[in-house]
């Protein structure tokens, strides 16, 4: 299942992502803007605890997210942003790390390295700001699953229609939320309108 966000706010900010004037610090900020927006669609669709907190008055049940339960990965480097966003958020979310690299004459993804705690029991949310081929986030999943993830949510930015297919295709376990779903990949495997190369936008590369 994919869901694409219909928030005229992350619209509005994907297309400040578009603008090649949007420098890399703007670029970052507003990866971490959507990335909140996006994680609040796929987490209100989540079951709360109750939970005993001490409040000025005594004690009170309220209902709270199982923070503790959730496992953020982005992955690297454009990722690191989405991390960023909604650590802010969910200051006691676990997080773990996945570098990798698609390689641009063949658009194969390549792990350069891992760090990711246990993943048993846990919700594990995986971020990729772009879904080209969907090569990358593809690969990505399949190492949580062998690292032991049972249960995996996507969260990404922009998307191409084959791209967002390619991942429902391989692995129909995951729900993909995603803030938009372009027109199509172009002859050198980039998303159109597109971006450009998020990792380089975000990380002042691309110049
Ligand atoms: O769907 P795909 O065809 O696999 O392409 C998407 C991948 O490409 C980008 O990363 P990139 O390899 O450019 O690394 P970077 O984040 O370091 O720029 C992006 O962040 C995805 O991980
Ligand atoms: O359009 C694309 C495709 C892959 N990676 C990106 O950052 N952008
Ligand atoms: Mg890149």
């Amino acid at each position: 299942m994919y869901k694409e966000s219909t928030n005229v706010v992350v619209k509005h900010l994907v297309n400040r992502l578009r603008d090649v004037r949007t420098a890399s610090n703007e670029f970052r900020l507003t990866i971490e803007e959507i990335s909140r927006i996006v994680a609040s669609e796929a987490l209100s669709e989540f079951k709360t605890i109750t939970t005993n907190i001490e409040t000025w008055q005594g004690p009170l049940d309220v209902e709270m997210i199982e923070v503790q339960k959730l496992v953020l990965i982005p992955i690297l480097r454009a990722g690191e942003p989405m991390l960023t966003g909604i650590l802010r958020t969910l200051p006691y979310a676990k997080s773990g790390f996945l570098a990798m690299k698609r390689d641009e004459e063949t658009a194969e993804s390549k792990l350069f390295y891992e760090n990711v705690p246990p993943l048993e029991d846990k919700t594990v949310i995986i971020l990729d700001p772009m879904v080209a081929t969907g090569g990358s986030l593809i690969d990505g999943i399949d190492y949580l699953k062998n690292k032991g993830a049972q249960k995996i949510i996507s969260l990404n930015i922009l998307g191409a229609p084959e791209g967002v297919e390619a991942v429902t295709k391989a692995h129909p376990d995951v729900n993909m939320y995603i803030a938009q779903i372009d027109e199509r990949l172009d002859e050198k495997k980039y998303i159109r309108p597109g971006l450009g190369d998020a990792g380089d936008r975000a990380f002042n590369t691309h110049i």
